[in-house]
């Protein structure tokens, strides 16, 4: 199941319920090394990435088990420090492995993390972060090697608030000795989560959603049962497919707070949406053509990077000039020029797409670059006037659980090949 086939300009009509999330689940499922018996988390996605990082979970002595949305990880057993390099390569969130294990094992060995190709993505914050906590780094060929005889409590001031560096100080610093300040971190709504389920496992962290974060170290943590929130970037993507495609859907289970701002957005592309905070329901009707837009990513509460290629999908049937500007990462207009075998009129300036839009797009065939761009072009062949192949889809599967069983669902002409 590589490819996706969509027969495109049918309006999504319905509701749609909005799988857990992927950025948030990743790294409770590092942090639960941390605690020794078994972690339940509940509304979990079969995703390639939760996969992968079960595969690594079990490769350290965990045993790992995904049935209907419910996670269990036993830990008991668990006693290795290496991370795979197969697995390493294939998701960026291995290396939030690197503070779980340096706290519990005094030591870890890892590779230089893959994931979705947007940039260089270096770790450099996140062994800053390690190394102020008392961990020291030897790198050779690639690999990692780890050591910590005990993680005591630091100051830590990121020069920029990157989410993965946010989080293994998290981990890294829940059970050091003392307390760990951490300033200019990240805001997202991930962050909150993950501190949630941590201080369900008995952490006693101070500040989440600030970007100065308090965490008092405490001796053990124990294991814990969680429900996982929807995935904020799910919602916005079926939201920007509703848009493109005059529909009228309701997706249900994110946190409508989340998606503040790829709300306001859609709203000045001329969407009406309704908003039911407590039911966590959004719904949004379009009855025209959207109008164009400008936007710019930036770390929450900015616009998410995450959802600027799907937004770029639904700027290039807009009518008129629209201009995204990525801040986060620095190649991440790969979807832009494959959007152009849609007949989408994207040029590139620097760091800013600025699409013509033109409506329907012409029905294509191309691969999906990377998780996100994939989306962004299943969303044209949504709005082409024809039938359209996406293909390399693993990269989507990374992320969307069954984007043609959820599009399918709104009345979308998809299907697997
Ligand atoms: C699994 C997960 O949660 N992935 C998300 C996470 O990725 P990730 O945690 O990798 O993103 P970061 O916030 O760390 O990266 C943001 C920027 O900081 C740079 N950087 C990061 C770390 C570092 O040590 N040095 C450095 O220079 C990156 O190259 C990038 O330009 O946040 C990104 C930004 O919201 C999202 O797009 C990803 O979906
Ligand atoms: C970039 C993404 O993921 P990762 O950080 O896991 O590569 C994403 O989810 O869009």
């Amino acid at each position: 199941m590589s490819a996706i086939q969509i027969q495109g300009l049918r309006p999504l009509k319905g509701t749609v319920g909005i799988q857990g999330s992927k950025n948030a689940v990743l790294p409770m499922m590092a942090a639960s090394l941390l605690a020794d018996g078994v972690t339940v988390i509940r509304h979990v996605p079969e995703i390639e990435d939760v996969f992968s990082m079960m595969g690594i979970l079990e490769s350290l002595g965990c045993k790992c088990s995904l049935e209907k949305g419910v996670l269990t990880v036993d830990t008991k057993a668990a006693s290795g420090h290496r991370i795979p390099e197969e697995y390493v390569g294939k998701m960026r969130s291995s290396c939030l492995l690197l503070g779980p294990l340096l706290a519990g094992r005094g030591e870890a060995v890892t590779y230089y993390p893959g994931g979705c190709v947007i940039g260089k993505r270096p770790i450099d914050l996140h062994l800053y972060a390690l190394k102020r906590l008392g961990a020291s780094f030897f790198e050779a060929g690639g690999m990692i090697l780890a050591r910590a005889d005990r993680l005591r409590g630091a100051r830590i001031r990121f020069s920029y608030p990157s989410v993965g560096a946010t989080e293994n100080a998290i981990l890294a610093a829940v059970t050091a000795e003392g307390e760990t300040e951490i300033e200019n971190c990240a805001r997202e709504p991930e962050i909150m989560e993950l501190c949630r389920f941590l201080a369900a496992m008995g952490a006693r962290i101070r500040g989440a959603g600030k970007s100065r974060i308090a965490v008092e170290g405490v001796r053990r943590l124990y294991p814990a049962e969680f429900f996982l929130g929807g995935d904020r970037i799910c919602a916005g993507t079926y939201l920007a497919a509703a848009a493109m495609t005059a529909g009228d859907v309701t997706v249900m289970g994110a946190e409508p707070e989340d998606l503040r701002e790829p709300v306001y957005i859609l709203r000045r592309m001329g969407a009406d949406i309704s908003i039911k905070e407590r039911e966590k329901e959004i719904r949004l009707r379009m009855d025209q053509r959207p109008g164009p837009v400008s936007l710019c990513t930036g770390p929450y509460p900015g616009f998410p990077t995450d959802l600027q290629s799907v937004f770029l999908a639904a700027a290039s049937v807009a009518c008129g000039e629209s201009r995204i500007t990525e801040t986060v990462f620095e190649a991440r207009f790969a979807a832009a020029a494959l959007l152009r075998q849609f007949g989408a009129r994207i040029r590139t300036e620097g760091q800013t797409a600025v699409a013509l839009g033109t409506y329907p797009l012409r029905p294509g065939i191309a691969d999906a670059p990377d998780l996100r761009g994939g989306a962004a072009l299943v969303l044209a062949g949504l709005a082409a006037d024809g039938l359209s192949i996406i293909g390399s889809c693993r990269h989507i599967r990374r992320g969307y659980e069954d984007l043609c069983r959820d599009l399918g669902s709104l009345g979308a002409e998809i299907c697997w090949l």
